[in-house]
């Protein structure tokens, strides 16, 4: 008999990963199960087809072998007690939770296999990154079919410390922020210099868009990609010394990043 694979958590990121896993025919809507009393968009298509809506732990199927856990971390402590009772044996959690440790989570569920992953939102559309941890141990089977499920929503990669997940968090977890943010900034700069707002708004995302594909299409380097825009003492250069100037964008990233890494240990506290 397949077994049930437990969704809890079904918003954004927890939709993305289910939408991957059923795209990619990994998983059969009907072997699924979700607890989200509010689901989004992805896992009211999958209700639609088959898969169980629970109203609470109590109806958890008793072959439920992998178990998504995809809410705030700060419900986390309200639930895990309800749900380790709720589980049988040699469960696999794979948790997305920014900040709640390895550690945390076999604490929470002594015997599990234990995943700690982060995805990203670019997941919804295939073109996410994540970044796992697992117990060295674990048999080579069990982490392909791990890649395999993360790997339904884009790249993956492993990675040796539950401490680095945190950096990753940082870093591709929180980035997708980060380049959207600096998508408002551009077109806020331009509207300064004279641009009307629909053409800025315009500009500034058509740039970034054109950028990340080229990024994608290119073997060439970021740095060799950012040479091939720059003429000695041209316009790119008058602006680049601004932006890599020793206060500029690679402190502020640097200082960005270093505020999330915070966060997150503190969600591990
Ligand atoms: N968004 C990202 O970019 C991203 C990237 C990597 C990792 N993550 C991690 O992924 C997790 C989810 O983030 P998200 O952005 O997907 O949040 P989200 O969209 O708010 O999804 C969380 C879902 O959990 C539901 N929920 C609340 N209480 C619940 C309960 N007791 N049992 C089951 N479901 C419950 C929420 O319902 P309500 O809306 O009614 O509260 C919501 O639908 C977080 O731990 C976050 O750190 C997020
Ligand atoms: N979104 C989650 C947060 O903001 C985790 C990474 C991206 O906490």
């Amino acid at each position: 008999m397949a077994q049930t694979y437990l969704i809890v958590g079904a918003g954004n990121m927890g939709g993305a990963l289910l939408s991957g896993w059923l795209k990619s025919s990994l998983v059969n809507a009907r072997n699924l199960a979700i607890i989200d009393p509010n689901p989004g968009i992805e896992a009211v298509y999958a209700i639609e087809r088959g898969a169980k809506h629970l109203a609470d732990f109590d109806g958890i199927p008793r072959n439920t072998k992998t178990i998504l856990l995809a809410v705030k971390p700060q419900m986390f402590p309200q639930m895990r007690r309800q749900l380790a009772e709720a589980l049988g044996e040699d469960v696999l959690i794979i948790s997305i939770m920014a900040g709640i440790s390895t550690q945390a989570l076999k604490d929470a569920f002594p015997g599990a296999d234990i995943v700690r992953a982060m995805p990203n939102t670019p997941a919804a559309i295939g073109k996410g990154v994540t970044a796992f941890t697992a117990d060295p141990a674990l048999k080579s089977e069990k982490v392909e079919a791990i890649k395999t499920l993360l790997g339904a929503t884009g790249k993956v990669i492993r990675i040796e410390t539950d401490e680095q997940i945190n950096a990753v968090t940082a870093v591709s977890g929180s980035g997708p922020a980060y380049i959207f943010n600096l998508c408002e900034a551009l077109a806020k700069a331009a509207q300064s210099i004279g641009l009307p707002p629909d053409v800025a708004a315009q500009l500034a995302r058509e740039t970034i868009i054109g950028a990340s594909a080229l990024l994608e299409a290119s073997d060439q380097s970021p740095t060799e990609l950012r040479e091939a825009v720059t003429s000695p003492g041209g316009t790119t250069q008058a602006a680049l010394d601004v932006l890599m100037a020793d206060d500029g964008q690679g402190q502020l990233m640097r200082r960005a990043v270093v505020a999330a890494l915070a966060r997150a240990r503190e969600f591990s506290e």
